[in-house]
């Protein structure tokens, strides 16, 4: 794609979106943006007087939310993200500034406010560059910036504007309509960026990211346009102005960057994308001719993607190239026993992705394959990779036929009978597997909730007891019994970390369908809940109610947790192939824990693999 240049350069980079809004990360993953969402927690109440200018309290509302998801991530260690994007949508009619309408009454306030007139639409944006410094401290550079779109509203009949408010449509979005949905139908004229009204102005932020990564120099400023996003020449001149500047923040000139926002306008003449003719997410070419949207092909290739990183991981690339530095393709073929024309067309497709670079036509590790791919790494997901690859793929192959016939992808794929699935071999397995994704979230789960008033707690199908350490790290008078079946317990030495003080932590063989619970104040359900049928779940959570005291123990559950919608795509995805449990909205899980007594049920979506919930009996 032409302009895929300068979304590129942030390939490789821990990108982070801060921001709930659905429509943002449409607009940002149609243009092939890999990000992780993180809805920001920063309250948008700042104090609009105090600000000369609707447009400065859009971009210091973006601001506030971005640095919030930055230093909340930063606190969590391993977790700092290279970039955090926050932005922030208002509406604007005269001196007022519309936002979120609180109820029916307000959205109709401010549509009849908009009926027949021309108003603003202010996205304030923010992008800050973080850096975890040597003491540990955040260091953030904000680059932030507006764009201003005009929206003339037709003269809307009382009918027509309660049956829209009726449709549901007005109340999570700023100024109390749509303009991509039915709220579309309201609106005379676009003047300004489209998108920009939508939710996310992405012209002005790829001219941002042109500005940033490619700044002009005395050998490519004569072919960067300035007033569009910089033509695809002008990025091949720019790989050598590149070596100059690896780094953002030595690029960034953050005086620049404020005087342009400061002395930013209404973008440039009257553009009606409006009318360009995107239509359900195609985008028609003058020609009549149709652009495959962005989204449908990541979807079409990306099997190809999953399955680079499963061979590379399966080859231990990652692995060889450990503490070597940067070596050819030739040499890491020899280390791997694999052809040297195909290694380079695998590590070429790494660095492609992201997981590798090349410089000089060597190859090394990128800091992101360092920390989670190496498969000796603290926080290595290695073994998750391998199991996706050796087991997930064949599920995920048998899916059509799983999905006629309505059996289970991974029985259709296995085969299975019960003394493979409850073999040694599955079993060390399935245990690697479980340990390396809860080292990975534990720190998120155990740290959900304030658990220090708890001073036992039984992790209920513990596993390694990875939950355990993290728990007792976290609260150091808390003692932690892991049970699990003996034949999980018998193998569990192996997975101890090596600087850890286990003297309160207690291993304990049982099966928590069938024994009695040990005793604790804080019960754990980490993957378990998601896993059983319905029979089974239920007959789990009486016998945990039945130990719980009222006010006195809780259920601490780690599961992924379905948005509201269900339309998060990873958690359906994993549900598709899973065999008879299912994957439970907040809702869902809230109703099913009230019918065992949890009159108290919190959630925390953690933005990490799996999401905690807090269930309490009164
Ligand atoms: O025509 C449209 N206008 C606006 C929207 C959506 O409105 C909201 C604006 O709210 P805000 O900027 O505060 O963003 P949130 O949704 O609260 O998400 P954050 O987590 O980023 O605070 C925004 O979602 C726009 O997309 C629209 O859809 N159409």
């Amino acid at each position: 794609m032409l302009l895929n240049p300068v979304i590129s350069k942030l390939a490789g980079k821990r990108v982070v979106l801060a921001s709930a809004s659905p429509r943002r990360q449409d607009i940002l993953s149609n243009v092939g943006l890999r990000f992780e969402v993180v809805p920001s927690w920063f309250k948008e109440t700042l104090d609009k007087s105090l600000f000369s200018a609707p447009q400065e309290y859009a971009v210091e509302t973006a601001k506030q939310k971005a640095l919030e998801v930055a230093r909340r991530m930063h606190m969590k260690h391993l977790k700092t993200p290279d970039i955090v994007i926050g932005a922030d949508t208002i509406v604007t009619l005269e001196d007022a500034i519309l936002e979120k309408p609180l109820d029916k009454q307000d959205a109709y306030n401010m549509l009849s406010r908009l009926s027949g007139k021309e108003h603003s639409v202010f996205t304030g944006v923010a992008i800050v560059h973080c850096k975890s410094q040597e003491d540990n401290q955040l260091d953030t550079d904000v680059i932030d910036f507006y764009e201003e779109t005009k929206v003339k509203f037709a003269d809307l009949s009382e009918d027509l504007l309660w049956e829209y408010i009726d449709s549901g449509e007005p109340m999570d979005k700023a100024g109390g309509y749509g303009i991509q949905s039915l709220g579309g139908m309201l609106v005379e004229s676009v003047h300004g960026d489209f998108l920009n009204v939508v939710g996310f102005p992405l012209n002005h932020f790829c001219k941002k990211l042109a500005e940033i990564y490619y700044p002009p120099s005395k050998q490519s400023i004569h072919r960067v346009k300035h007033d569009s996003i910089p033509y695809v020449e002008s990025f091949e001149d720019l790989s050598d102005v590149e070596k100059d500047c690896s780094s953002p923040s030595k690029t960034y000139d953050k005086k620049k960057a404020k005087s342009d926002s400061d002395s930013n306008t209404c973008s440039p003449g009257p553009s009606t994308k409006h009318a360009t003719g995107i239509q359900n997410g195609v985008e028609e070419k003058p020609s009549g001719t149709v652009h495959l949207p962005s989204k449908l092909i990541e979807l079409m290739d990306g099997f190809k993607a999953s399955k680079t990183l499963f061979a590379a991981s399966k080859l231990k690339v990652f692995d060889k190239l450990k503490d070597k530095g940067a070596l050819k393709a030739m040499d890491i073929a020899d280390k791997i026993n694999a052809s040297v024309h195909g290694t380079e067309r695998l590590l070429d497709a790494c660095v492609a992705l992201g997981l590798l670079e090349k410089t000089h036509q060597a190859y090394s590790n990128t800091e992101l394959a360092k920390t989670f791919l190496v498969s000796d790494a603290e926080f290595s997901v290695h073994d998750f990779i391998i199991h996706s690859n050796d087991h997930m793929w064949t599920h995920f192959t048998h899916l059509e036929s799983a999905v006629v016939e309505g059996t289970y992808s991974h029985h259709k794929a296995c085969g299975r009978t019960a003394e493979h699935v409850h073999g040694p071999e599955f079993k060390e397995r399935f245990m690697r597997v479980i340990h390396c994704m809860l080292k990975i979230t534990a720190q998120d789960i155990v740290t959900a909730f304030d658990l220090s008033k708890y001073g036992t707690a039984c992790d209920l199908g513990g596993c390694t007891g990875t939950l355990a350490h993290e728990l007792t790290w976290t609260y150091p008078e808390m003692q932690v019994c892991v049970f699990d079946l003996p034949e999980i317990i018998q193998n569990v030495s192996k997975f101890q970390p090596e600087k850890s003080d286990s003297s309160r932590i207690i291993f304990t063989s049982g099966n928590f369908l069938d024994d009695a619970l040990p005793k604790a104040n804080l019960y754990i359900l980490s993957r378990v809940l998601h896993d059983l049928p319905e029979d089974k779940l239920h007959h789990l959570l009486r016998k945990v109610s039945e130990a719980c005291n009222p006010g006195i123990s809780a259920l601490l559950i780690a599961e992924i947790v379905l948005d509201e919608e269900k339309k998060e795509p990873r958690a359906l995805l994993q549900s598709i192939s899973m065999s008879e449990g299912k994957q439970r909205s907040g809702t869902e899980y809230k109703k099913l824990l009230e019918k065992h007594g949890f009159n108290s049920v919190q959630i925390r979506y953690t933005g990490n693999l799996l999401d905690a919930i807090l269930a309490v009996k009164r």
